[in-house]
């Protein structure tokens, strides 16, 4: 059994993915990425978001200046592409849920791209966690509290680290200070992928 941290209550398995699964999936994620091309979102005041984004499952989170909300297709009209079968056995053996993900949030990090603290709160059911996996370059990941604010831990996500945002770390404030571009090789221009997986009926 590999290393499990918890750190408030954010669970993490370091080196979940090994390297060839790890390469399995960016090709999946490539094959995702072609029907549903990534897209630099804005935020309901305008702002354009630093990461850029897309989505597999019945679902994708979108942001435009209609607001935050899910949606059953790509903006470009095209439903999203289905869930590639490897990120649903990584849910299957982390996610103790007996719901399957609605949701696979595709976060692409370039260089100088974060992600401010947030909570996931646009979804209908919060029985289920959401299970994250980093790809490529290294992140810093911060988690803080349910409420803003209050003493918050950072830590170096990995490339094939899988971290489980169940229980009181469900609701809690979490985000991504910068990436060390170019820290990892699995993608040849560099660059952090992040998938996000969750219910959201
Ligand atoms: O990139 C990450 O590690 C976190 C992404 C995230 O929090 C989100 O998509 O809601
Ligand atoms: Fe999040």
């Amino acid at each position: 059994m590999r290393p499990v941290i918890e750190q408030k209550g954010f669970v993490i398995y370091p080196d979940f993915l090994d390297r060839p699964a790890q390469e399995r999936l960016v090709a999946e994620l490539r094959a995702v990425l072609a029907q549903a091309p990534l897209v630099q979102p804005v935020t309901p005041r305008g702002q354009p978001m630093s990461v850029r984004m897309s989505a597999a499952g019945d679902y994708g989170w979108i942001t435009d200046r209609q607001g935050y909300r899910y949606e059953r297709a790509h903006p470009n009209g095209t439903p999203w592409p289905p869930i590639p079968a490897q990120v649903l056995d990584v849910w299957q053996e982390v996610a103790g849920c007996d719901r399957a993900p609605e949701c696979c949030l595709i976060n692409w990090y370039g260089e100088g791209a974060r992600m401010g603290l947030h909570q996931d709160k646009d979804e209908g059911d919060f029985a289920c966690p959401v299970v994250s996996i980093s790809l490529g370059d290294e992140g810093l990941f911060r988690m803080g509290n349910q409420t803003r604010g209050g003493k918050t831990e950072s830590v170096w996500l990995r490339s094939g680290d899988v971290v489980v945002m169940g229980g009181a770390a469900r609701l809690a404030y979490h985000g991504v200070d910068r990436i060390r571009f170019g820290s990892s090789t699995l993608l040849p221009n560099g660059g952090r992928i992040n998938l996000t997986l969750r219910v959201v009926t």
